[in-house]
């Protein structure tokens, strides 16, 4: 059996004495999008940043395409793209300059064309980053993402703040990009998001998983959202 692109195992991460994952496993496929759903403060993006290499794994393991995210080398690094919520983008720099750059870096002229064609990013090339709106600057941050065609791509919550047009643009570049092979690890609040593209979700609640699995499996009949609710529910809440 092939091994997953992304694996969790055991992941335990703490704040100070706050728990942000507490024994956290789970796996994402390449030629999938996993979709992970999780209230405020459940660890999502804790957990994209210790994939990332961002952080050190406490206790447990972490494994992207087969080795530690916090010890590998750059090659290796290169074969993940990562959007981060806040972008890391610089500012003062515009944004086409800024990503035949990073083109440069990845060996990604050509994709840079059709990122920008599929991206609309023509619209606003010659804006330095600090001037682009939030919805512009997040478009130029998956761009940079996904410029070195990844193996394996993560995306925190990449349509946050997007026009409807845009998100469907999103959307489809996710869908292409699994469709090559990239395994894709997203995270979202949208449940329109997640069964637009989930192939796999995974529900993280209190820094453990949930429930994980195929999209129609964790759905079940009653849809998404309902079981969503069902599985964080939270004390003393009506729903
Ligand atoms: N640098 C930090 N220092 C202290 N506590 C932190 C830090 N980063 C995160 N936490 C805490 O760890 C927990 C998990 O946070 P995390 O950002 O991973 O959640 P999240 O699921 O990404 O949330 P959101 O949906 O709001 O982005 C939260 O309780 C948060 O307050």
């Amino acid at each position: 059996m092939k091994s997953p692109a992304v694996a969790f195992d055991q992941v335990t991460h703490r704040y100070g004495d706050r728990t942000a994952l507490d024994a956290l496993t789970f796996t994402a496929d390449a030629g999938r999008v996993t979709c992970v759903l999780g209230p405020n403060g459940a660890g999502k993006t804790t957990a994209m940043e210790l994939a990332e290499g961002l952080k050190r794994p406490q206790q447990g393991t972490v494994s992207v395409l087969g080795r530690s995210p916090w010890r590998s080398p750059d090659d290796h690094r290169a074969a993940v793209g990562v959007m981060l919520q806040d972008g890391g983008l610089p500012g003062a720099v515009r944004a086409e300059r800024f990503l035949r750059h990073v083109a440069r870096l990845t060996d990604g002229h050509q994709r840079l064309d059709e990122l920008a064609d599929h991206l609309d990013l023509q619209s606003f090339w010659g804006t330095s980053v600090r001037r682009l709106s939030g919805g512009q600057r997040q478009r130029v941050a998956l761009a940079a993402a996904l410029l070195g065609s990844p193996a394996v791509a993560f995306l925190d919550e990449p349509t946050a703040g997007l026009d409807p047009h845009a998100r469907l643009d999103v959307w489809d570049l996710v869908r292409a990009e699994r469709d090559r092979g990239c395994a894709v690890v997203v995270t979202t609040h949208s449940f329109e998001e997640a069964e637009r593209i989930a192939d796999e979700i995974v529900v993280i609640a209190g820094g453990r998983v949930r429930a994980a699995g195929p999209l129609a499996e964790v759905a079940g009949t009653g849809g998404l959202e309902a079981r969503y609710f069902e599985l964080t529910r939270r004390k003393g809440a009506t729903r």
